[in-house]
């Protein structure tokens, strides 16, 4: 076959998979499960308190009067974004229509190291509302310039606005000691200053959002002064709450292709993790994309049950990416005893673990470190929540020791740690390091 021939093939084959992919997919509209896609207010569940809430602190600015500053704070995943862009988008629509210039400034605070930087994005970010130029370099010139431009912008631009500021504890800065003002706080008292002592023309109001409860404690107190919010507070959501949020939802799904019990089972697991409607929406979105993976027409419990450990794969492995190679063997060794242990075993005794570390460096030809290194790391491991220990005395008659437990699946962690080069051998060697964690557990407990 010809080059060209062979090339109008090969992108007939892509064209036609694609094209089969999507007719047999299990989804209809897959969009309704993404994250960050603003959903229509019909879709919003619950909340009813903080809407009415953020409505009433908002309607001044369709008034001509200055709402005030909100705080809004609870745990990730409750729904402060979505509850405050909702609000926000009618506001922007019902100020449109009586000819209002309303601006939404938005800046998620979470990526952003400086407070030079933060106050860029500000201008960039009301420059592209506005559709005018920026104005301002990057670098070269100071951050009051910078925010001087940012207020020229807003003054002729907007009767209005609200600077929505998310995940505001984040914003940090390059402090040069510890008791140095954090970015956050300086940025708050600058915006809630500028706009009380009209260096903004029209009427800004600021809404701060957060995870934590005590953000207003660590604020600089002449920025707690200024800033001086309404609270609004967003609560975990339970099993009941999640499942009607994801009910909500149903319908990305192609009809009668989910099983009974789905999304009850995901907001389950969801509840769990402190009630995290992301989470609830990702292991929904999650399952159905492994039943598209499998070809499968039905999306089943086993398939929200490998989405969840997919995403404890997926949570383990960035904790873990960034421990030492050692402190990623002590882990390892202890995970694999449950996952080779041909009895039940829920908890792991150090002293078996410690062994089978012992046999690993050898297998690996890795330093051997000692038992009390080897508990150190696994308190450090503690620390990150990967287990819990306890200590147990007597009875063993090997003296006091440690038994831990994993808090999620030693499957999943030991799959994990695989990952690393120097652990990956191990999988050549797995009948034989399985009779080993078997001999030391028998060991260990005839000696009791
Ligand atoms: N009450 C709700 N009804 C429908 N969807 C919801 C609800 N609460 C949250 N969600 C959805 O859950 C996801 C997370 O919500 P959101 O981003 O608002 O949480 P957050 O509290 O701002 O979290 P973070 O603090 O991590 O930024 C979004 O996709 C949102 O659409």
């Amino acid at each position: 076959m010809a080059d060209g021939d062979n090339q109008r093939s090969l992108s007939q084959s892509i064209k036609g998979r694609l094209q089969e992919g999507i007719q047999n997919s299990v989804f209809r509209d897959k969009g309704l499960l993404d994250l960050d896609a603003l959903i229509d207010e019909d879709r919003i569940v619950g909340r009813d308190r903080q809407l009415d809430d953020i409505i009433t602190y908002l309607q001044p600015a369709l008034q001509g009067n200055r709402p005030p500053n909100m705080l809004l704070y609870g745990p990730s995943g409750t729904g402060k974004s979505l509850i405050i862009n909702a609000v926000c988008q009618k506001l922007l629509e019902l100020a449109q229509s009586q000819g209002d210039h309303f601006g939404v400034i938005t800046l998620n605070c979470q990526t952003i190291n400086s407070h030079d930087r933060a106050v860029y994005r500000l201008v960039e970010n009301a420059a592209e509302k506005a559709n005018v130029e920026v104005g301002v370099p990057q670098s070269g010139i100071s951050t009051d310039q910078k925010l001087n431009r940012f207020y020229e912008i807003l003054s002729g631009n907007f009767t209005s606005a609200i600077i929505i500021l998310d995940e505001i504890d984040l914003l940090i800065g390059r402090k040069r000691n510890p008791n140095d003002e954090p970015a956050y706080s300086k940025l708050l008292y600058q915006l809630s200053r500028a706009s009380q002592l009209g260096r903004i023309e029209g009427h800004v109001s600021v809404a701060a959002l957060t995870n934590d409860p005590r953000f207003m404690q660590d604020l600089d107190g002449r920025a707690e002064s200024s800033f001086n919010p309404q609270d609004v507070v967003f609560s975990d959501y339970d099993a009941e709450q999640l499942q009607a949020i994801l009910e909500r939802r149903s319908d990305a799904y192609r009809e009668s292709v989910l099983e009974g019990g789905i999304i009850s089972l995901s907001s389950a697991f969801a509840a769990q993790d402190h009630g995290d409607a992301r989470k609830a929406i990702d292991l929904f979105r999650k399952a159905g994309e492994i039943a598209d993976r499998q070809g499968d027409d039905i999306v089943s419990e086993y398939h929200v049950r490998d989405a969840q450990k997919e995403s404890e794969r997926d949570r383990t492995l960035t904790q873990m990416q960034g421990l030492s190679t050692q402190k990623k063997l002590s882990l390892y060794a202890t995970a694999i005893v449950p996952v080779y242990s041909r009895q039940s075993l829920s908890a792991v005794p150090s002293t078996v673990a410690y062994r089978v570390y012992q046999y690993l460096t050898n297998l690996l030809d890795a330093d051997e470190k000692s038992r009390d290194s080897y508990l150190r790391y696994m308190n450090e491991a503690g620390t990150y929540n990967f287990v819990t220990s306890e200590k147990r005395g007597r009875g063993y008659g090997n003296g006091v020791h440690k038994e831990y437990t994993f808090i999620d699946d030693p499957e999943v962690v030991a799959e994990t740690l695989q990952t690393d080069i120097r652990i990956e051998e191990v999988k050549n060697n797995e009948d034989l390091v399985e009779s080993v964690v078997n001999a030391q557990i028998k060991d260990f407990f005839n000696g009791q």
